[in-house]
């Protein structure tokens, strides 16, 4: 099987700092993946070089062979990588239907009305929101709204579903409904993910990505990230 996503040596300077720096990365189609790392490690900057947020110093992102490192990120967005924010960004004053509506306006031209709904409504299903699909945003509870930003990347159809730690501020039982959303959108998507709740890092991901300062520090299932000395040093400390 080849790579849905590598990366190649890739970086990001912030004038000194070396957020991202020289990363070799690869994720296999249909894989959840999680990465994990201690606050300031380049997580978020290295998933936003990825979905085309933030460009690169250097290095190459290449998604099923094809170069997309100098794509605009409506681009890859058309090309199947969907991104959610770590910082709530749903339109409060809008409808449920209405914020899932937007993303697949904004990107998906000359769709038809029916095809649109259909697509708007599927998302809200799998993410159990179609009874609230006429609510307004900002009446939805925290956990909801969190879940509608799923909703609003899963509208967009993705191959490549990258969601920055989708489970801060939900409650344990919503994080249970979380990971099975997760899996079934990993039946027919692949899902990368950043996560700073162990327990869903392990039971959820296939394989975990640790960075630290910048660079892969290890890389494997959760049993040998688990058994890692130098990750538990570095990062996961007694806890493990
Ligand atoms: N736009 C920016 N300008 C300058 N420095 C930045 C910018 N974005 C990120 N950084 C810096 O790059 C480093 C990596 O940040 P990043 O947010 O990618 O880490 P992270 O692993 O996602 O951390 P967290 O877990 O806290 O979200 C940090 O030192 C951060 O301060």
């Amino acid at each position: 099987m080849t790579p849905l996503l590598t990366t190649r040596d890739l970086r990001k300077n912030y004038g000194g700092l070396r957020a991202v720096d020289g990363v070799d990365f690869a994720i296999m189609p249909g894989e959840i993946r999680a990465v994990i790392g201690p606050n300031g490690a380049g997580k978020t900057t290295f998933v936003s070089l990825i979905c085309g947020r933030v460009p690169p110093t250097s290095g190459q992102i290449v998604l099923d062979g094809n170069d997309i490192t100098d794509l605009p990120a409506h681009d890859r967005v058309r090309r199947g990588i969907a991104y959610t924010f770590q910082i709530t960004s749903v339109f409060s004053a809008l409808s449920a239907y209405d914020n899932v509506a937007l993303p697949v306006q904004r990107t998906l031209t000359g769709r038809s009305k029916g095809r649109l709904h259909a697509g708007v409504m599927s998302a809200l299903e799998r993410t159990g929101l179609a009874d609230r699909a006429d609510t307004t945003a900002g009446a939805l509870s925290y956990g909801h709204q969190r879940l509608l930003e799923v909703a609003m990347g899963l509208a967009l159809k993705p191959r490549l579903l990258i969601l920055d730690e989708p489970t801060q501020g939900l409650s344990d039982g919503e994080i249970e409904s979380f990971m099975q959303l997760a899996r079934e959108i990993a039946r027919d998507a692949t899902v990368l993910l950043i996560e700073h709740n162990m327990q869903v890092v392990m039971e959820l991901a296939d394989r975990i990505t640790v960075m630290n300062a910048g660079k892969i520090l290890a890389e494997g299932t959760p049993e040998q990230i688990r058994a890692n000395a130098e990750v538990q040093r570095a990062y996961l400390g007694t806890e493990a």
